[in-house]
This record gives C-alpha cells, structure tokens and sequence, in this order.
C-alpha cells in the first residue's frame, strides 16, 4: 500500500471514530441512487393570472407564455421565461384546485412551490419515502412541461412546497 493509500486509510478511520453512526447516514446519503439537479421553476399562486402575467410581460418585460389548463393538476398555468429558469404562474382551475385553500389564506397570492430536476424520479420518491418525507401522491403524475412530477409535503421541507421533475 502506498503512503498516500495509508495517508487515505487513516484519515477514513479517522472520521469514522468521530463521526461514530453519522458516518454510515452519510454514505448511505450519497449512496442513493439518483441525484437532484437545479431549480426548474419557483410557482405563484395567482387569484388573477390575467394581471400577474401582464405584469410580467408589460412592465417587467419579460417573455410570458399562454394560459394553458392543466386538467389533470387542477389549475391553469402561465409560464414567465427567465434565461434558464422559469417562474410558473398559476390559478384555480375547477371546483377541487390544489391551490385554493392556499389563496384562501393568501388573499393576494404568494409563493406556491419551487421545483428542483432530479435525474431518476422513481428512485428519488423510493428513497424520499424510506427517509419519511410524505409524498403527495403515491406515483409520479405528468406535469407542465410532459415530464414526471411528484410532490413532497411542505412540512416534511422546511415550510416549502418542493416539486420534484425528471430531468
Ligand atoms: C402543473 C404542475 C406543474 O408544475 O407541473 C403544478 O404546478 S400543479 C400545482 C398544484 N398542485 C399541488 O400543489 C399538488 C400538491 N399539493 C397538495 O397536495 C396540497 O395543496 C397540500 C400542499 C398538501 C396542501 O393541502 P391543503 O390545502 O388541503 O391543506 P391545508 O391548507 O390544510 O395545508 C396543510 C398545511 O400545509 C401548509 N401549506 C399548504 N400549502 C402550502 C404551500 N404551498 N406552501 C407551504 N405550506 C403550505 C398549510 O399552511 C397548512 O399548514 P398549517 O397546518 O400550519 O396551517
């Protein structure tokens, strides 16, 4: 073995002692078998996505895309291009909307959700769910952009709504 090999091996030993159980948490941690990538969208509860997309378009001057209904998640959506990230607006669509309670409480909207890529979404929501983070769904649904989406509860994330994204 070389010195550098020994130098290696004895720094391992090392953090081993002092780390004592966290160690192995934290090779487990890195161990998993899928990755998280950036963010893709930070989302905004809107109760008028006509006025927030102006906004956006005609005095921030950024390039707004259509409205377009997301039957299968209950709201319609409106996407803000911003270089390589997006902020995605939304509004209620239908009786039973995702979204109403929170513009319930949020008269004037706010911050909905962000949404980070991951590169494996089945393996992400197999090791979130053996990690005790509540997934909103029990599988992955089709979402804005045709790739698969999944929800994990904003109490199990520091207060925030996170969306996870295939990549
Ligand atoms: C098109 C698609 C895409 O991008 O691809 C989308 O965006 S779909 C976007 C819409 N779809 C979704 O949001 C799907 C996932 N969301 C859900 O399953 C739900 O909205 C929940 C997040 C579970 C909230 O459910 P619900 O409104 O029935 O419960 P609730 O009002 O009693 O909320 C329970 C607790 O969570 C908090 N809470 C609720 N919504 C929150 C949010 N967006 N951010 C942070 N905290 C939030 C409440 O204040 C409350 O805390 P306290 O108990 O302390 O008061």
């Amino acid at each position: 073995m070389s010195k550098f090999c020994r130098t290696v091996a004895g720094l391992e030993r090392l953090v081993r002692r002092s780390w004592g159980r966290n160690y192995h948490a934290t090779k487990t941690l890195y161990a998993a078998n899928w990755k998280i990538g950036k963010i893709n969208h930070i989302a905004m509860a809107c109760p008028d996505i006509e006025k927030a997309s102006a906004l956006y378009r005609d005095v921030l001057g950024a390039k707004v895309s259509e409205k377009h209904p997301q039957e299968e998640h209950g709201v319609y959506t409106v996407f803000v291009e911003l270089g390589d990230t997006k902020i995605e607006l939304l509004t209620p669509l239908g009786e039973k909307s995702p979204i109403q309670n929170f513009l319930d409480k949020n008269k004037n909207g706010g911050m909905h959700h962000i949404c980070i890529e991951v590169d494996n979404i089945e393996e992400a929501m197999k090791d979130l769910k053996a990690k005790k983070i509540r997934l909103l769904s029990e599988t992955s649904k089709i979402g804005a952009h045709g790739k698969p989406v999944v929800f994990l509860h904003p109490k199990d994330c520091n207060g925030v709504l996170v969306e996870l994204e295939q990549e």
